[in-house]
């Protein structure tokens, strides 16, 4: 078994490559929600360098490390353009599709790209921004407070297997949180708490229909709003005792009554804060986040709202996407 890698750096030759294929990509089809696209991803990704499919490969299967950065593509400045004001209302296929079918190829190494009807108006690859107004949000779009170490749509059992951010530009180098925390190091009394469903998760505010414009999906948002109120508890730990996986998100999880689960809840959100690394990722990044292990947020910044603030792109992977088949329109369909 070969040792995993945190970096994957790409040569060259091998970004020019990269970059041929996506910018051919982006002629063939209309936007990163195409649906044959979306289905013929896997086999476009074959084209990609085989070093870097090998290295997605051998992330996904040893199933070892939270993270992991593929570093060295290259992002065309003056084609992508300003950093837009809002994600709502841009043209379809945008400037920077190239840039979104680059994140979908990764993605499609890994699993099936999906979305959700609730959130950045049922769109599948979402925008990274500051957006003016929203500075203090617990969200993507936020700015001035640190956005709090979370799994990734953690109240959610359909959650992603694999979050991908990819980087299109950070002048001021932004750091993303990663906490990648080494469990087996809390107390035996802890462990078992935690693998217990005590805990509860609440739907995080980018869910809300007060965000989304979408039409026609009234019942998603009121499921949502049934999670925000509901007392369905969930183990924050799972899978092996030896090497747990984690769902978590403090800022959005009710403090528990009882008091053995309250301090079993507290000491591994503090081994979260313990375990934090800053990862400022640089344009051409693509970061790959195992959702199952790693715990992610952003340091807090000043926007600047002048077309030059930070600017990524984020898409989720299901390794199954028939989990969701009941929510889903057709056997194909991505949004649940
Ligand atoms: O902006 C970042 O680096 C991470 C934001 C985040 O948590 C997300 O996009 O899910
Ligand atoms: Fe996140």
């Amino acid at each position: 078994m070969s040792t995993p890698k945190r970096i994957y750096a790409l040569s060259a030759d091998e970004a020019a490559e990269a970059e041929n294929l996506t910018l051919r990509i982006s002629k063939e089809y209309s936007g990163p929600a195409d649906e044959q696209l979306l289905r013929d991803l896997p086999l476009l990704a074959a084209e990609l360098p085989v070093g870097q499919r090998r290295f997605l490969r051998d992330f996904a299967l040893e199933d070892e490390l939270g993270y992991a950065v593929v570093r060295g593509h290259n992002i065309d400045d003056a084609r992508i353009g300003p950093t837009p004001q809002h994600w709502r209302g841009r043209p379809t296929p945008t400037p920077e599709f190239a840039e979104e079918i680059l994140l979908l190829l990764h993605g499609s190494l890994l699993g099936e790209p999906f979305g959700w009807k609730t959130q950045q108006d049922a769109r599948l690859v979402h925008d990274i921004f500051p957006i003016q107004g929203f500075e203090t949000e617990q969200m993507g779009i936020g700015s001035t407070d640190t956005l709090t170490l979370h799994t990734e749509d953690a109240f959610h059992p359909w959650r992603a297997d694999y979050l991908l951010l990819e980087c299109l530009r950070n002048p001021d180098k932004v750091a993303t949180i990663v906490s990648e925390p080494d469990l087996r190091s809390l107390d035996a009394k802890h462990l078992e708490l935690l693998h217990e469903p005590n805990f509860l998760i609440r739907p995080d505010d980018s869910h809300l229909a007060k965000h989304n414009e979408t039409k026609g999906v009234d019942a998603e948002f009121s499921e949502i709003a049934e999670m925000k109120a509901d007392d369905n508890r969930v183990a924050v730990l799972y899978g092996s005792r030896e090497h747990p996986y984690i769902r978590i998100d403090p800022y959005f999880m009710e403090t528990p009554t009882d008091p053995a689960a309250r301090e079993a809840l507290q000491a591994v959100s503090d081994l979260l804060e313990a375990s934090c690394l800053d990862v400022a990722l640089e344009p051409g990044d693509v970061l790959i986040i195992n959702n199952h292990r790693l715990a992610h947020g952003r340091q807090a910044f000043q926007a600047r709202y002048d077309g030059t603030d930070r600017w990524l792109k984020r898409v989720s992977i299901t390794t199954d996407l028939r989990k969701s088949h009941e929510r889903r329109a057709s056997a194909t369909a991505r949004l649940i």
